[in-house]
């Protein structure tokens, strides 16, 4: 997997919002066919490098390099409620870059819907759905953009165990198609799912290894040695 070169580079990035200096020094890179898991405390920065990695935040120092474009999920997208947005609408955003026909970008929704257990929801108003809905209709998107890297923000935050088993299916059948797919996660389960864990602190990685991080196992856990932390592409 890593004798080819990688879908995203980062090299010794730093980030700053303001004075605030949020990321320090970040060095990463994902492959085609690779799950990475981002980890981390609340306010680590595990979002800011997710919208690094995406193009949205540009690193005050070092470089992100990309060789595909990327289909970002957002946790919570910027949609008011009562804008009178389908379901079939949100998930459309997502082949705004491929100019398909009309009928095919039905078919693209359609399947995307489906593939994410949300099938024959086309009408409903996404502002109206259940917080766990809003998630898998957020991750049809990003599936309707057939990325080759697709990064997601607590994908499975607000989903009951089923709809967990669903998304982490979806997310290795992505991967086995050569999908480079990183996802910050606080999901031990979702740690599991991956082939390599960053784990940040302080805006610093403290840990890149492959498999869970040795703190959610139970050699981890007994020798208490470590510490854990509408855009489409670009
Ligand atoms: N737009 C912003 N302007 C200023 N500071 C911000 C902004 N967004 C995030 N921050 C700060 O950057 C730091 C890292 O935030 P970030 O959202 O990346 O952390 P996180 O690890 O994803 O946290 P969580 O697990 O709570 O989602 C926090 O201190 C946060 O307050």
């Amino acid at each position: 997997m890593t004798s080819t070169p990688p879908l995203i580079r980062v090299d010794s990035a730093c980030f700053s919002y303001e004075r605030d200096q949020i990321l320090h020094d970040v060095s990463l890179s994902v492959h085609a066919g690779e799950i990475l898991a981002i980890t981390g405390a609340n306010g680590s920065g595990k979002s800011t490098l997710l919208e690094l990695m995406a193009g949205i935040n540009i690193p005050s120092h070092g470089r992100v390099e990309r060789t595909a474009p990327v289909a970002l999920v957002v946790q919570r997208p910027n949609i008011p409620v009562g804008l009178p947005l389908s379901v079939a609408d949100v998930v459309s955003m997502g082949t705004w870059r491929t100019r398909t026909s009309r009928a095919q970008r039905k078919v693209t929704v359609k399947d995307a819907l489906e593939r994410v257990g949300l099938q024959g929801f086309e009408r409903r108003s996404f502002t109206e759905l259940s917080g766990g809905q809003r998630q898998r209709t957020l991750l049809a998107q990003g599936l309707a953009q057939s990325s080759p890297l697709l990064l997601l923000d607590e994908p499975l935050a607000s989903l009951d165990a089923a709809s967990r088993d669903t998304i982490h299916e979806i997310l290795r059948t992505e991967a086995s198609r050569g999908t480079a797919v990183v996802l910050v996660t606080h999901d031990d389960d979702s740690q599991g799912l991956a082939d390599r864990v960053i784990a940040l602190r302080d805006g610093q990685v403290v840990e890149n290894q492959a498999g869970p991080p040795a703190s959610t196992t139970q050699a981890g856990q007994a020798s208490q040695s470590l510490n854990l932390g509408m855009h489409l592409f670009t």
